[in-house]
C-alpha cells in the first residue's frame, strides 16, 4: 500500500454520513422554490403587465442575504419568457463592477458578448446598448443583482447612470420598453441617494423578501438535507434546534445551508453516527464568522480601511470596542496608515454611515457631560476577523487592483 493509499483511506469516512454533499452548496439550483408564494405572485402580476399593454420602468426587489430573491426572480421571469414571444429576461450581476461604466459594460456585454473601451464614455456603452435592444422582443426585463455595488464609484453618480438607463435618449427614441428590476439589500431610492429626476423616473413599486421564519426555512432545508444526508443521520431534535437557530439569527437559507454542511462535517470528523445539537452548536459561530469574512472581502478599500481604525484600538490585551469617531480619526491619521489613504472627516463619516447600513457596525451617542456628546462605534461581528482578514484583502480585493481597463 502505497502513502497515498493509506492517505486517501483515511480522509473518505467508511460510512459517511453524506450521501450528495452537493445539495447543501447554496449556489446549487434547488428543485423547487418554498415559502416565497406571496413574492412569486407579486412578481408575476408585474410580468402580466405585459398582456395589458404596460410593466413598470423599475421594479425594486429588496431585503436582507439569502431570502430568496435571485431565485425567485430569475425563476418567475424565466417561466414567464418562456410561455411568451413578446417577453425576454437578461440578467446581470453587477457584484464585481467597480464602477458605473463597468457596470454599463456588463450590461452590455450580457446582450451582445462585447465589451467596449472606456474612450467610449457610458454615453458610447448606452448607444450600444439601445441598439442592441432594437432587436429583442416587444418587452424587455433587465435583471440587475446586487446594483447596490455601484455606488461606490468616484467617476460617476449612480444618478447618472440611472437616467441614461431609464430616461436615455437612445431608448425614448427607439421606443424601447424596457422594465429594470433591481435587486439589492437595502429600498434603492434611500441607499443610492439619487436625485430627483431619477426619482421620477423610477417606479414605487417594490417587492419585499422578509427573513425567513423557522416554519419557513425548514420547509426550504427539509428538501436539501434528504438529498444530502443518509437517512436518519440528522436527528429530529438537530434538525428543528439548527432550523430555529438559523431563523433567529439570520433568517437567511444560505447561511443555513451552510450551518448544516458544516454541521455534517462536525459529526464526521467525530466519527459520530448523527449530527448532533452539539454539532450545530460549534458551527453557528463558524457560520456567522464566514458569512462575515466574506462580506469583508468584498467591501471597497475605503470601507475596510475605516473598519481597520475601528477596531485598530487595543485595550487590556483585547481589541477596544466600542471607540468613538475622534478615535477612528487620529487611528486613520496615525504614522500606520500612509498619508494617501488620508480620506479627510467627512468622507469618514459618510463611509461609516455605509457601513451601519451594511449591518457592520452600530453607533450611538454618549452624553459625557462637559465634554459634550460622543458618537460611539461598535462592530457587530467579533473584532478579531478584521484583522484576520486583513493579509488576505489586501491580496485578493478587486477594489485595491490596478487595472486601469474600465
Ligand atoms: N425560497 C427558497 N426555496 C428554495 N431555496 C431557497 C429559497 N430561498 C433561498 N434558497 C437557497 O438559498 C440560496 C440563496 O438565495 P438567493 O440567492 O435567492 O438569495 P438573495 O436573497 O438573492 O441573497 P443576496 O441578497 O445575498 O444576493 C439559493 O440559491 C437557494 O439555494
Amino acid at each position: 500500500m502505497s502513502k497515498y493509499d493509506e492517505l486517501f483511506d483515511e480522509v473518505t469516512a467508511e460510512e459517511s454520513l453524506f450521501r450528495e454533499k452537493g445539495a447543501l452548496d447554496p449556489l446549487a439550483e434547488p428543485d423547487g422554490i418554498h415559502a416565497r408564494d406571496a413574492q412569486e405572485h407579486e412578481l408575476a402580476s408585474l410580468l402580466a403587465g405585459v398582456h395589458e399593454g404596460y410593466v413598470p420602468p423599475t421594479v425594486s426587489i429588496y431585503g436582507p442575504p439569502g431570502t430568496g430573491k435571485t431565485l425567485s426572480t430569475r425563476r418567475v421571469c424565466r417561466e414567464f419568457a418562456s410561455r411568451t414571444d413578446a417577453v425576454a429576461v437578461e440578467y446581470v450581476n453587477l457584484k464585481e463592477c467597480r464602477t458605473l461604466f463597468s457596470a454599463a459594460n456588463e450590461i452590455l456585454f450580457e446582450l451582445t458578448g462585447e465589451k467596449r473601451g472606456a474612450y467610449v464614455g457610458l454615453d458610447g456603452v448606452f448607444e450600444e446598448i439601445w441598439t442592441a435592444l432594437e432587436g429583442y422582443p416587444e418587452w424587455t426585463i433587465l435583471i440587475l443583482d446586487e446594483i447596490d455595488h455601484v455606488q461606490y464609484d468616484s467617476n460617476y453618480e449612480p444618478s447618472d447612470f440611472f437616467y441614461r438607463l431609464l430616461r436615455g435618449e437612445g431608448k425614448l427614441k427607439r421606443g424601447i420598453d424596457l422594465s429594470v428590476w433591481l435587486v439589492s439589500n437595502e429600498l434603492l431610492e434611500v441607499d443610492l441617494r439619487l436625485d430627483s429626476r431619477v426619482e421620477s423616473a423610477m417606479s414605487d413599486e417594490s417587492v419585499f423578501f422578509p427573513p425567513y421564519r423557522p416554519g419557513e426555512l425548514a420547509s426550504i432545508l427539509k428538501p436539501r438535507l434528504e438529498r444530502a444526508f443518509r437517512e436518519g443521520a440528522v436527528s429530529e431534535a438537530a434538525f428543528e434546534y439548527g432550523v430555529r437557530e438559523a431563523a433567529r439569527r439570520w433568517g437567511d437559507a444560505r447561511k443555513a445551508l451552510t450551518l448544516f454542511r458544516q454541521a455534517g462535517e462536525t459529526a464526521s470528523e467525530r466519527d459520530l453516527e448523527t449530527v448532533t445539537r452539539e454539532c450545530i452548536d460549534v458551527n453557528l459561530e463558524a457560520t456567522d464568522r464566514e458569512a462575515t469574512v466574506s462580506k469583508l472581502h468584498d467591501l471597497p478599500a475605503n470601507h475596510f480601511l475605516v473598519l481597520t481604525a475601528v477596531t485598530g484600538w487595543d485595550q487590556g490585551g483585547k481589541i477596544k470596542q466600542p471607540v468613538t469617531t475622534a478615535e477612528t480619526l487620529s487611528m486613520l491619521e496615525s504614522e500606520t496608515y500612509p498619508d494617501e489613504l488620508d480620506l479627510g472627516e467627512r468622507a469618514v463619516q459618510g463611509v461609516l454611515t455605509d457601513l451601519e447600513t451594511m449591518g457592520l457596525v452600530e453607533t450611538w451617542i454618549d452624553s459625557r457631560g462637559r465634554e459634550g456628546r460622543v458618537k460611539q462605534i461598535e462592530t457587530t461581528f467579533e473584532p478579531q476577523w478584521v484583522r484576520d482578514t486583513m493579509v488576505h484583502y489586501v491580496e485578493e480585493s478587486t477594489y485595491l487592483g490596478t487595472d486601469t481597463e474600465e
